[in-house]
């Protein structure tokens, strides 16, 4: 089979007041400073080359399927989060306050856009959908599809082991799209792919992670590659009939570009996390009722409101998890340049891990009586579900790691969009550097987990990290 080559420079033009050059060996191409940003200040902002949110997100959190934010709309986020059977008395008993909470937060009418394929793909604006179904959702659309087509049960695949699949579809169709509005044919396609694997450092199997406790191990190795190409086929099968000579130069090297992107995703994705609006609309809302506490039915209201941010309180320490944030126990510090990237509490996990339903039971029984006992203030302050999900930035597929960055990168809006704010004073010339892993955790515990993305650190903290850890170990042995 051939081998698709890959790495290199190329690829978009960076934010302006950057450029792309080779680092020091060995951390190959990076990002550079060409001109002064004090600390504390924006250095860019860019929007996702790809982003989806996590396939578990979805059952707590209504997001727009291309910009990743919040669609506008209070029903439809409390529908989703309290989606079960059990929680159709409570919302039943809010009738409409839901909505009027929407228009006296000044945020007007709800508004969710759906696919018009009825595929059940979700948007906060029409151009959102438009400009999701020109980008790659008009080849990826299951609303019209029966259920043993290819791309239908690609995507059953995809569910099954890894939302990444879904993500390197995301690419697949998009290549095509764009291929097609260059003329079509396969040296137009090939070129795309070059631009695509200048990114790229290793195929799915090098650079995936095993899971906890687990080796790399031929047996590890023939599952991944039996996931890439069962994922491989599936999608040439459903992409096939609308550009065969297109996607006949994307299979050409057999599964080895997808695994190529697929192994992408695992090194440079950064993971997405999107505050939801519910909390401050939901806590001024309360704190206007508490001004007409003489009025019935404000207090009537405010009852209202309390006893749903209890039963909130209660689903987020039952009931969510790992899978909802997509942010796993073992990959909680992988979250690339962002902090406190932490998973819910799940009292539903522990329970699980113990395989005992009466553990279940009585796990939630004593979130119920916890959550009891909080008052109205601390109800206000909890957590409501964040979307989660995973991108690829041009920008930041270029920014190496380092234990004592300059540069971190957050999402401020209702969006994907990145913003890379400068935390020390960058200078022409400096890379821009993020830490990839929780920067708190010790030299060995960072290493460890760098050696996810293929490297050994040996940054200036690493070193003098190390030689301090070697002092005490030398004085503990004399
Ligand atoms: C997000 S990419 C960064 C851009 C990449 N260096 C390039 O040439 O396109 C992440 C990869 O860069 C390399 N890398 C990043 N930081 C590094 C470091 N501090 N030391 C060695 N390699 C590093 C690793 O191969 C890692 O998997």
């Amino acid at each position: 089979m051939t081998v698709v080559p890959s790495g290199g420079p190329g690829g978009p033009p960076p934010p302006a007041g950057c450029e792309v050059r080779a680092a020091d060996p060995p951390k190959g191409f990076g990002l550079f400073a060409c001109a002064s940003c004090p600390a504390y200040t924006d250095m860019f902002t860019e929007e996702p080359l790809f982003a989806m949110q996590h396939s578990g997100n979805r059952r707590v959190v209504a997001a727009c399927a291309r910009c990743c934010g919040f669609v506008h709309s209070v029903p439809l986020q409390l529908e989703v989060i309290f989606g079960e059977s059990r929680f159709a008395p409570l919302l039943a008993a809010l009738g409409d306050l839901p909505a009027r909470w929407q228009e006296t937060a000044g945020e007007g009418s709800a508004v969710v856009v759906r696919c018009k394929q009825g595929c059940g793909e979700i948007y906060c604006s029409e151009a959102c959908r438009d400009l999701h179904f020109q980008h790659s959702h008009n080849l990826l659309c299951v609303g019209p599809l029966t259920e043993d087509h290819p791309l239908l049960r690609f995507k059953y695949h995809a569910l099954e082991h890894a939302d990444t699949l879904l993500l390197a579809a995301q690419v697949f169709a998009f290549l095509i799209n764009k291929a097609k509005a260059a003329g079509g044919g396969e040296q137009v396609m090939k070129g795309l792919m070059q631009e695509l694997l200048c990114f790229c450092h290793a195929p799915f199997r090098e650079a995936c992670r095993p899971p906890p406790g687990r080796s790399k191990d031929a047996e590890f190795y023939a599952h991944a590659d039996g996931l890439v190409q069962e994922a491989a086929a599936l999608l040439r099968a459903a992409l096939e009939p609308y550009a065969p000579v297109e996607v006949g130069a994307l299979f050409a090297a057999g599964p080895n570009f997808f695994a190529e992107v697929l192994g992408l995703f695992e090194y440079n994705n950064i993971d997405l996390e999107v505050n939801s609006p519910l909390g401050q609309l939901l806590e001024n809302r309360a704190k206007a009722l508490a001004q007409h506490i003489s009025n019935p039915q404000a207090v009537a209201e405010l009852k209202q409101l309390e006893a749903l941010l209890r039963e909130k309180e209660w689903v987020m320490r039952c009931i969510w998890g790992e899978e909802t944030t997509g942010i796993f126990g073992d990959e909680v510090d992988v979250a690339q340049g962002t902090v406190d990237a932490q998973p819910m509490d799940s009292v539903m996990q522990a329970a699980e891990q113990g395989n005992d339903a009466e553990v279940a039971s009585a796990a939630m029984a004593q979130a119920r009586a916890e959550v009891a006992q909080l008052s109205l203030e601390q109800l206000l302050q909890g957590p409501w579900p964040a979307m989660h999900g995973t991108a690829l930035f041009a920008s930041v597929a270029r920014m190496n790691h380092s234990c004592a960055p300059n540069m971190k990168v957050v999402f401020p809006g209702n969006s994907a969009r990145l913003t890379a704010t400068a935390v020390l004073n960058i200078s022409p010339g400096h890379e821009l550097c993020i830490c990839y892993v929780n920067q708190e955790a010790d030299v060995q515990t960072r290493r460890r987990r760098l050696l996810e993305y293929g490297f050994t650190c040996s940054c200036s903290r690493c070193l003098s990290e190390d030689s301090t850890t070697l002092r005490k170990a030398q004085k503990r042995l004399k």
